[in-house]
């Protein structure tokens, strides 16, 4: 089922395409600029410049682009949903909620609450509804993974009927990416969320910091709006309420004091500079004062922050970070780790310099070696998050994958055939024989053909046996320890083309028999991929990996051969062995464990 996210912000409209069976992405892009007459959609192509003046024309020209000849969604009908990102859903809409005229008018209200966010992310929501009329859309809330924040985190001290009446209360925002942060954190640890205490910053242009307890969001930085806390790009985060009614004192209207806090603040308002952190960062080194202390009150509320809730969670296991300054400035990393020794923080300087969590599979330790609490970068994935609410909304809660980073593998049974050499070919069909291709395999190039061939072992036969084309060098014969024992041939596990050593056998065809006195082999299960997918699982060619195989017959697979090679794509092969003692079958996907042993 392909889900489709919208992500849409101030300025940028983004999305991602998911096949929801493997949670492959179809298609990722964003337009940029919307509302200006230089709108530009960046996607995986390149970039064209389009109509974007509202949101509206944004999503039509992501539409098209899906949609067109060769795209990832040829047909539009076969979308099963669209989800949405939502800021604030106030205290009625929390849980992901399928659209309907109700749900757009509480987000509508709940716009005074998320000045930034809640106005666009409507107009995308109206926007995507006239073009994606015919399926299901679902809001996904910032506000979901924080709701079940204890009562002395989420109250402010002001008079309670002020919380029971009006639900002035904290509610926490980013919920997408803290979860996301927090099930990484747990995996790559290799421990289950319910024994962790975890610290997620997610420092983007918003940016709040969680306490994660057993999984459950115990305090979060940001409050009642997406304003407080930390210093954010044009944010203020944290003051001392008292300034806001100074400034009304003084004259200053309410939407103008909106303003200042929300756009003309934060890195921005500090700096002078703007709210990009890259810029800042490189006036601070070229000895600008303003970008510096920017900087310096940036990190140093983090780091406030932090320690207040290492105390919060009685110590933490790791401190993790992400977003777009998170994932990339090793300094602020750095900064705010700097002098945590007493809570068992130290960097390793270097791996925090030169990791990049991209190039590990979106997941990268820069903590010290020894060091109690682990200090992470992950690349962030909302919007996987997102589409795994959606359904859950959309069908059930069986319908989502349950591994967090989930990287699943799609299976191909492979079924005991032949790769035939020139002379073979000649041998058993006549000279200069053109095989004929009946069907193609996963694996670009490779095709089933017509034609089969039958075993002859000492023992016994099997009849119509295929045959996968082009040629080779030399003939192979892949049979499954079942088929081997009906030949009466004992195979070793090899990996294809090692064929020395290999037992030998008789291959009937039409116009002969050849008796090839080496090449059959019981073929070492292994997964096919490209470089990029490589970078994403963080393996390398010929690493060995484990996978798990969820479903009745459960199981860890290791000793699985990873060959990487421009030309492939992402399928596990298995024998039919192997499948039917794992219950796997084409249809199947396994998930990714983990490295089991590096290539030596
Ligand atoms: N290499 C980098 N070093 C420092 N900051 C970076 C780097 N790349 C991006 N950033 C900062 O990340 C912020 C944007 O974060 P991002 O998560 O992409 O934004 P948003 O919250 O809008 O989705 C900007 O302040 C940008 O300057
Ligand atoms: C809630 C929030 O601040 O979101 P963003 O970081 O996308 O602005
Ligand atoms: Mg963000």
């Amino acid at each position: 089922m392909r889900v489709l996210v919208v992500n849409v912000g101030s300025t940028s409209v983004k999305y991602n395409l998911y096949e929801m069976d493997t949670e492959a992405r179809l298609a990722a892009g964003r337009v940029e600029r919307v509302g200006t007459a230089d709108a530009t959609h960046i996607h995986e192509g390149g970039s064209d410049r389009i109509d974007g003046r509202d949101v509206t024309g944004a999503l039509r020209a992501i539409l098209a682009h899906l949609t067109r000849e060769g795209g990832p969604l040829p047909d539009p009908t076969a979308l099963a949903a669209v989800g949405h990102r939502v800021v604030h859903g106030g205290e009625q809409l929390v849980t992901p909620t399928p659209v309907d005229e109700r749900a757009e008018r509480i987000i509508e209200e709940c716009a005074a609450y998320a000045p930034l966010h809640n106005p666009v992310n409507l107009a995308g929501i109206r926007a995507a509804r006239a073009v994606f009329s015919q399926v299901p859309h679902v809001a996904v809330f910032d506000t979901a993974f924080h709701a079940q924040l204890p009562p002395h985190a989420y109250s402010y001290a002001i008079p309670h009927e002020l919380y029971l009446e009006k639900g002035i209360r904290r509610y926490g925002f980013h919920g997408p990416s803290h979860q996301y942060m927090a099930l990484s954190a747990a995996e790559h640890l290799g421990t289950h969320l319910s024994r962790l205490k975890l610290i997620t910053c997610h420092l983007g242009g918003g940016a709040s910091v969680s306490a994660i307890e057993h999984g459950v969001s115990v305090e979060t930085s940001m409050g009642m709006t997406p304003l407080e806390g930390l210093v954010m790009g044009t944010r203020a985060g944290d003051l001392d309420p008292a300034i806001p009614m100074l400034l009304a004192k003084q004259g200053m209207a309410a939407g103008d004091i909106d303003e200042l806090l929300n756009r003309r603040s934060g890195l921005a308002g500090l700096s002078g500079i703007g709210a990009d952190f890259r810029d800042i960062q490189q006036a601070a080194e070229g000895g600008d004062p303003r970008a510096r202390l920017a900087i310096e009150v940036f990190v140093h509320r983090l780091r406030k922050y932090v320690g207040a809730y290492a105390a919060t969670l009685g110590g933490a296991d790791a401190i993790v970070f992400t977003g777009g300054i998170g994932e990339n400035s090793a300094l602020v990393r750095s900064k705010v780790c700097e002098g945590l020794i007493f809570m068992g923080v130290a960097l390793d300087e270097r791996a925090n310099e030169t990791k990049r969590a991209a190039d590990h599979g979106g997941i990268v330790e820069i903590s010290a070696h020894r060091a109690p609490t682990k200090v992470l970068v992950v690349r962030t994935d909302e919007e996987r998050m997102i589409a795994r609410e959606v359904m859950r909304c959309v069908v059930g809660p069986t319908a989502t994958i349950r591994s967090v980073r989930a990287r699943p593998i799609p299976v191909g049974v492979s079924v005991r055939h032949v790769h035939l050499s020139r002379a073979d070919c000649d041998a058993l069909f006549g000279p200069g024989y053109e095989l004929t291709k009946k069907r193609d395999v996963t694996q670009p190039g490779q095709y089933v053909t017509r034609e089969t061939v039958d075993l002859v072992g000492p023992k016994g036969e099997i009849r119509r046996v295929a045959i996968i084309n082009p040629l080779r060098k030399q003939t192979q014969v892949e049979v499954a320890r079942t088929d081997a024992i009906t030949l009466g041939v004992s195979p070793p596990l090899r990996e294809s083309g090692k064929l020395e050593g290999t037992p030998g056998l008789t291959l009937r065809g039409p116009a002969g028999s050849v008796e090839i006195p080496s090449g059959v082999i019981l073929a070492h299960r292994h997964v096919h991929m490209s470089p990029d997918e490589a970078r994403d699982f963080g393996v390398n060619d010929r690493d060995v990996i484990k996978v798990r195989v969820d479903g009745d017959r459960e199981m860890t697979m290791g000793d699985v051969i990873v060959r990487v090679h421009p030309e492939f794509t992402l399928d596990m092969h298995v024998d039919t062995d192997e499948a039917n003692a794992a219950g796997l079958t084409s249809d199947s996907v396994v998930a990714f464990e983990g490295v089991q042993e590096p290539r030596e």
